[in-house]
């Protein structure tokens, strides 16, 4: 008989999706995107980090200065970064994002054509951003859902 206490598959995106936020170096957010076409293929992952060739050590990561003394213009979001390394259209795909995306990687997603978003926190929420992103993904239809950790769902 099968094992039955396998992951289910949003489980194991939004896992992916957890694992690649490790990867960021933001001391204080690590986000993590995973984007799965209509197969359930992942067909791109992404964290938030500096563009390529940036030292991250030579970045600032603070949050509070002078704009051009934090991170905030210089970080690739995760989201962005999932599009960008997609190895193919991500038209009516779904993005898994540990994070609720802000007003900018939105528009990407959906200008890309994403037809779902899954996230799992959403600690921005209500800020102006968060709301621009949220009117921007309703007027789109594209599908909203937030993803409990630890939830137990039918296996199909
Ligand atoms: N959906 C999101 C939201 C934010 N990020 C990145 C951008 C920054 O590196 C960090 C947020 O920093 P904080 O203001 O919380 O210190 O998270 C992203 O990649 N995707
Ligand atoms: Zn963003």
């Amino acid at each position: 008989m099968k094992r039955s206490d396998y992951i289910s598959w949003d489980q194991y995106f939004m896992g992916v999706a957890s694992l690649s936020a490790l990867r960021s170096k933001d001391p204080n957010t690590q986000v993590g995107a995973c984007i799965i076409n209509t197969d359930k293929r992942i067909i791109g992952i992404g964290y938030n980090g500096l563009p390529q060739q940036l030292s991250d050590d030579e970045f600032p990561w603070t949050k509070d200065g002078d704009l051009q003394d934090t991170k905030y213009p210089y970080v690739v979001h995760a989201e962005a970064n999932a599009i960008l390394n997609a190895t193919q259209s991500i038209k009516n795909g779904v993005c898994y994002v540990t994070l609720f995306p802000c007003h900018e990687c939105t528009k990407l997603l959906i200008q890309s054509g994403i037809k779902e978003l899954v996230y799992q926190e959403n600690k921005y929420e209500n800020t102006p951003s968060n709301v621009a992103a949220m009117r921007m993904l309703n007027a789109a239809g594209v599908k909203i859902r937030q993803f409990h950790l630890g939830q137990i769902e039918i296996k199909p």
